[in-house]
Formats: C-alpha cells, sequence, structure tokens
C-alpha cells in the first residue's frame, strides 16, 4: 500500500458510478444479512474505488451537506449503527473488508431507518485518499486489527504515514479517536499520533470512554478477558 496526502487526481463522478452491486457466496450471511444487502446495497453501499484517482464525493453519497464521521473497520456495525441513531444531524461513513459485517451494518440500517449510513467496502486507505482534503469531522478506529507480531507491525492502521493521510482528510478541529485494547499498540499509536505536528492530544493523554462511544463486538471480548481499554482523542490544529 502506498500512501500520499495528495489530492484525489480526479473530480467527483456521479455516486451511481462509483457504487456497484457485489454478490458475497451463499452460505457467509444470515438470510437477514442476505436480504439487507440485496435491497440496501444499490443505495446505501459504495465499493471502494482503488485506482488512485476515483474520487468520492460525500454530498452526493449522501443526498445532502452535513458533517461527517469516518469509521474504519466497522465490525459487525452495531457501534456505527448506535452512534448514527443518537446523531442525526451528523453523516456516518463505515469502512469494511469483511461482507458479513457490511451486510449486518445494512440490515442494522434497515431496521432502525438510518437515513446518515452509508457502508463502503474496500480498503480504508484507498476511501481515504478518495474523499476530498478537509472533509471529514471526524475519523474513528476502533479496535483496529492489533498485529501484535513485531515483523508484522508494518501493517498496522495507525503507523505516521497513514495518520499524516487520516489528517489530511480531517477539517481543522476534527477529530481522530483512536481505542484499542492491546497496550503495546496503544503506547505506541499515542506515540505517532502525538508525534504528528498536525495533531493535538485533546486529553494530553489517554482519554476517559467517551460517553458517545457504545461498547464493541471487540472491546466486550476484550472487557471479558480482562482487559484494559485505550482511548486517544486527537484534534487536528
Ligand atoms: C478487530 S476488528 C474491530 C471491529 C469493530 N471496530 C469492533 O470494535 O468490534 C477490526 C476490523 O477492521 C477490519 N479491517 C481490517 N483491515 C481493514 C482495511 N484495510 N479496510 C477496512 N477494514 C479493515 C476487519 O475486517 C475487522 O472487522
Amino acid at each position: 500500500m502506498t500512501t500520499t496526502d495528495s489530492e484525489p487526481a480526479t473530480v467527483a463522478p456521479p455516486a451511481a458510478r462509483s457504487i456497484r452491486t457485489f454478490h458475497p457466496r451463499r452460505g457467509r450471511l444470515t438470510d437477514r444479512q442476505r436480504a439487507a444487502l440485496e435491497q440496501l446495497w444499490p443505495a446505501y453501499g459504495l465499493a471502494v474505488p482503488d485506482d488512485g484517482r476515483t474520487a468520492v464525493e460525500p454530498a452526493e453519497l449522501f443526498g445532502r451537506r452535513a458533517p461527517l464521521v469516518l469509521e474504519i473497520g466497522s465490525g459487525m456495525g452495531d457501534a456505527t449503527a448506535a452512534m448514527a441513531a443518537a446523531d442525526p444531524d451528523r453523516d456516518y461513513l463505515a469502512v469494511e473488508v469483511h461482507t458479513p459485517g457490511i451486510a449486518n451494518l445494512l440490515d442494522l440500517v434497515r431496521r432502525h431507518g438510518l437515513g446518515n449510513v452509508r457502508v463502503a467496502r474496500g480498503d480504508a486507505l484507498d476511501l481515504v485518499r478518495a474523499l476530498p482534503a478537509g472533509s471529514l469531522d471526524a475519523v474513528h478506529v476502533f479496535f483496529p486489527d492489533p498485529w501484535p507480531k513485531a515483523r508484522h507491525h508494518k501493517r498496522r492502521l495507525i503507523q505516521p504515514a497513514h495518520v499524516a493521510l487520516l489528517r489530511s482528510r480531517l477539517a481543522p478541529g476534527g477529530t481522530l479517536h483512536c481505542a484499542t485494547d492491546w497496550a503495546e499498540y496503544a503506547a505506541a499509536m499515542r506515540q505517532t499520533l502525538d508525534a504528528d505536528p498536525g495533531l493535538v492530544n485533546a486529553h494530553d493523554g489517554y482519554a476517559p470512554r467517551p460517553a458517545h462511544r457504545p461498547v464493541t463486538k471487540f472491546e466486550r471480548r476484550a472487557l471479558t478477558a480482562g482487559r484494559e481499554i485505550f482511548d486517544l482523542v486527537h484534534r487536528r490544529r
């Protein structure tokens, strides 16, 4: 994965051109997830452009201009759906690679009538590259894959070049909120985020878990196993 904080090269295409249907294999989804995927994907789904040129225009995706929250690695989507339901004046764009998670979030969108959620399928960094600079009010990275082995650290989402890219898509004053149950990753995240010249740590250390962040599926597992949770909230200067 190469990373750049430069602008996407082309102007936004019509939303319909960036939205495509996909058909995951039968058997991986519950009937309800499959039905939600088939019914909602055309209007609520986005195939992440991976050509490095196609731009994603949030106003076209949501049909309105509102502050935009990006949730990276939304998992089964419970936290995204809960936050979007409690925050109707902002739009929520979730990005995930795991098809059952995408379908589950679409099912939650359908059941709770969430007009302010869209679900992107593909690589989070490709999506971030395709978004306009300064277009995000917040980025949520809740319990990203920890890649605990040292030789796999290069696969981690939170590393200096990726943070610079994320920061470039945040509006001034926008927040980057990360959470993890992996103490060593938390320390590395904090060091990387604190070192970014365009970010300021909103809490001068780890943040108390904000009331607006629901307990996620992975967080529940960590709490059951007795692990500590670390939140980090940084603001773009
Ligand atoms: C440990 S899980 C956490 C899920 C959820 N945030 C939670 O707390 O329950 C990490 C998620 O990130 C997703 N993921 C990993 N790499 C990704 C990528 N490059 N782009 C988008 N999602 C990704 C995985 O599929 C997985 O669902």
